[in-house]
């Protein structure tokens, strides 16, 4: 076929260097992409652990310490690690019981399955608006120890989402074995603030929450009104009045920072170690714990049960409004 005769619509319709287009680059590590509007994300692939996310200007929205171990010998100090079977340790829940703290997600190497992207047709610039990564894990890529110690037939699907506005975190859990088996899982995100001392989270009014801190743990209410204020040790499980679509805002004073909504996630954690920070290795400056604020939605109030063949989906809408 003759090229200078095809009509010039359809020539750019057909030229795909004509429409800017995400770059995704994959090292023996990490698999980074940016889009044409200029918002970037990186995501290692031991946890599948989102470490960076950029808006256009290059600002980041993700605390991630400075001495963070980024070698896969241990879990990352920030970011968004992915939680997985177990939140916490569970002694008393004999199948996860000899579990690691958190599970063996975010300390597991995950493979890199694919990049997807799309188009929005109705911005000036055109060209890709979204880029998806999906990164999977399996019993084959688990350690010895955590096979034996989780002895289940299961698949996971993490994807991460970067578009324009926002970032979205999902997994898809399945049950690819014969027998039953139950689950609890959470995203870890580790937002980045400026002072935590003027930060506001809305979204928990009503909500019940499990306190973490109080000896014995204990269920409590939050307030009908008012924004939930950071200024101690808060390791607080709230579950949203309104259920999974209620989302979590974080503000700076009047400023809204960050939406935070969830899809299937009932439960949402507010994490911050405070002067604590000091007794974590990984946890630099140790005034660190000023700039950060966790948001952390997730299932973790009893258990997902999944049936043989069975398969669940949740995950977290990140929107950064400045
Ligand atoms: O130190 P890690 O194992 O990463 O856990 C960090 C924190 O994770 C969650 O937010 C838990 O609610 C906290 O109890 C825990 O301290």
């Amino acid at each position: 076929m003759d090229r200078s005769k095809k009509p010039s619509a359809l020539q750019s319709l057909t030229s795909p260097s004509l429409i800017p287009q995400a770059q995704v680059s994959i090292t023996d590590s990490q698999v980074s992409a940016t889009l044409p509007s200029r918002e970037s994300v990186e995501i290692l692939l031991h946890g599948a652990t989102v470490i960076s996310w950029k808006d256009a200007s290059g600002a980041e929205k993700l605390w991630l310490s400075e001495g963070a171990v980024l070698d896969g010998s241990k879990p990352v100090r920030g970011g968004i690690p992915v939680v997985f079977p177990v939140f916490g340790t569970a002694p008393d829940h004999a199948a996860t019981a000899k579990l690691p703290q958190h599970g063996f997600a975010r300390s597991s190497r995950w493979e890199f399955l694919g990049k997807s992207t799309s188009e929005s047709s109705g911005t000036k610039d055109g060209g890709d608006s979204s880029v998806k990564l999906d990164f999977g894990l399996s019993p084959n890529n688990l350690s010895e120890e955590a096979k034996k110690a989780w002895p289940y037939e299961f698949g996971l699907i993490f994807s991460v989402t970067l578009g324009r506005e926002g970032l979205t975190t999902s997994i898809v859990v399945q049950n690819v074995g014969e027998s039953v088996w139950e689950f609890q899982t959470l995203m870890h995100t580790y937002l980045k603030v400026k002072d935590i001392s003027s930060i506001l989270v809305s979204g928990l009014e009503s909500a019940s929450y499990v306190d973490k801190l109080t000896s014995p743990i204990s269920t409590n209410m939050s307030p009908s009104s008012g924004n939930l204020t950071i200024t101690a040790k808060t390791d607080r499980v709230y579950t949203p009045a309104g259920g999974p679509s209620d989302p979590v805002t974080v503000s700076d004073g009047r400023k809204k920072l960050y939406t935070v909504a969830r899809d299937n996630l009932n439960e949402v954690v507010i994490w911050n170690p405070w002067t604590d920070a000091k007794t974590m290795g990984d946890f630099k400056p140790v005034d660190g714990y000023k700039q950060m604020i966790c948001i952390e939605p997730g299932t973790v109030r009893g258990w997902q049960k999944l049936e043989a063949g069975e398969s669940w989906e949740g995950g977290q809408i990140i929107t950064a409004h400045y």
